[in-house]
């Protein structure tokens, strides 16, 4: 009994603290706060001093420890695969959870030049109760000359049950340290929550391609006037694609999917720069993780092409459905075909691999064919982070924003 009522004060004491300073650990990392925006100097915040950085893990509360995961170990990524599909992000309605894939997070994370002490796990008595990860990636930044190198930030995930223990800001602070030491001082990151200081606020929108199967896990709704079968009316998809010369992506296409990607991307004022070996990674077709498909013109000339990615969302509670089969829109460079035409086969393509609903977010050129393509706006935002860089403009609109972090 005593130590329920302990646990409640513990738990009533950290409410007290996060109410009276919210974002005390946001406060002390080199991320502009809103009176910085005017006075700091676009560029490093803070000069990396690689002598200065801590060549030791931080410390963790007694019986947790410090563990690298390698992915390409079936059992550790068994274990990774469940601590997320339990515990990583859910919608505000808890209604839906991602259920990343083995082999998407083999994917995502086992890119050329990955360094194995940036998959980090915490344990307690082996149990994998903490994870964060970085990748490398080369930046650019508002179209600077320099390009520069730094890590993508991504699934950062505490279990349920020892949340508001502060593991998070420990996990950060140690996958930044793992990153200074190897010299490296800055970090891309996004998150659905807002913290200090986003550089963009993005917007999620979604394309209907089972509106029957959306209407009954809660996804999408039916206002008075609509019924299930005028939804389905509504988002038909022809069988057949549109665009002479789709094709899945292959092999011998990397080459030339490489210049278009790289040229493509100048448009915008935050981009990674992706080498051949890069793009073969991160678009060659694999099987329940990612689609690529070019458009292919005489003497094989490749003017086009469209991607995306699966990620299901287990449904929570649902009789019928256990998932939510999303695609993500990942990366379309249109420089002959209509990008409204090509996204269509996109939509066309995604419903014939059996997804439900074809997502995106407002980056890019998406504008572009969000409302002729029927896309509806989401509660989901997206903001876009960058650690220890101050830009010269204060924010970026969506459209500015060339990265899309899965
Ligand atoms: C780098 N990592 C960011 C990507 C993680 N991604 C995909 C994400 N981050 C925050 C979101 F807001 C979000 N949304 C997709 C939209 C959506 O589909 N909302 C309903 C829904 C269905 N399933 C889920 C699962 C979790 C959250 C919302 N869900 C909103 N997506």
């Amino acid at each position: 009994q005593l130590n329920v009522v302990q646990k409640q004060t513990q738990y009533n004491q950290q409410l007290l603290d996060k109410l009276n300073k919210p974002h005390q650990f946001w406060e002390t990392q080199p991320i502009p706060n809103i009176n910085d925006m005017d006075s700091l100097k676009p560029g490093p915040i803070q000069e990396g001093v690689l002598e200065d950085v801590r060549k030791d893990p931080y410390n963790l509360i007694s019986k947790f420890e410090w563990c690298n995961i390698d992915l390409r170990n079936d059992e550790q990524a068994q274990q990774v695969y469940a601590l997320l599909k339990e515990n990583y992000v859910e919608d505000d309605d808890n209604m839906f959870r991602f259920d990343y894939s083995i082999d998407f997070l083999r994917w995502a994370l086992l890119p050329p030049g990955q360094y194995p002490d940036w998959i980090v796990g915490v344990k307690v008595n082996q149990k994998l109760v903490g994870f964060i990860t970085g990748i490398p990636v080369t930046l650019n930044i508002e179209n600077q000359q320099t390009k520069i190198k730094m890590t993508e930030i991504n699934f950062l995930c505490v279990h349920k049950k020892i949340r508001a223990n502060r593991l998070a800001p420990v996990l950060i602070k140690e996958i930044t340290r793992r990153v200074h030491i190897k010299n490296m001082w800055q970090a891309v990151y996004t998150a659905g929550i807002v913290v200090p200081t986003p550089i963009s606020q993005t917007r999620y929108y979604h394309r209907s391609l089972n509106a029957k199967k959306l209407i009954e896990v809660g996804f999408s709704s039916l206002s008075a006037r609509q019924t299930i079968s005028r939804q389905q009316k509504l988002y038909k998809l022809p069988e057949e694609t549109k665009t002479q010369g789709l094709r899945s992506m292959k092999k011998k296409d990397v080459a030339q999917v490489t210049k278009l990607l790289n040229e493509y991307l100048k448009k915008f004022k935050l981009y990674f720069k992706y080498t051949e070996d890069e793009v073969k990674h991160w678009f060659i077709p694999r099987k329940d993780v990612i689609s690529t498909y070019v458009v292919e013109k005489e003497q094989g000339i490749i003017t086009d092409f469209l991607s995306f990615y699966n990620l299901p969302s287990q449904v929570i509670k649902n009789p019928k459905y256990t998932h939510l089969k999303a695609a993500y829109s990942y990366y379309n460079v249109a420089t002959q075909t209509p990008i409204v035409q090509l996204m269509y086969d996109a939509l066309i393509l995604a419903k014939n691999e059996g997804y439900d609903v074809f997502n995106c977010l407002d980056i890019m050129e998406n504008e572009k064919f969000l409302k002729e393509l029927m896309f509806c706006p989401g509660d989901g935002q997206l903001n876009y982070y960058l650690y220890n860089w101050k830009l010269e403009s204060n924010m970026l609109k969506p459209e500015e924003i060339g990265i899309v972090l899965v």
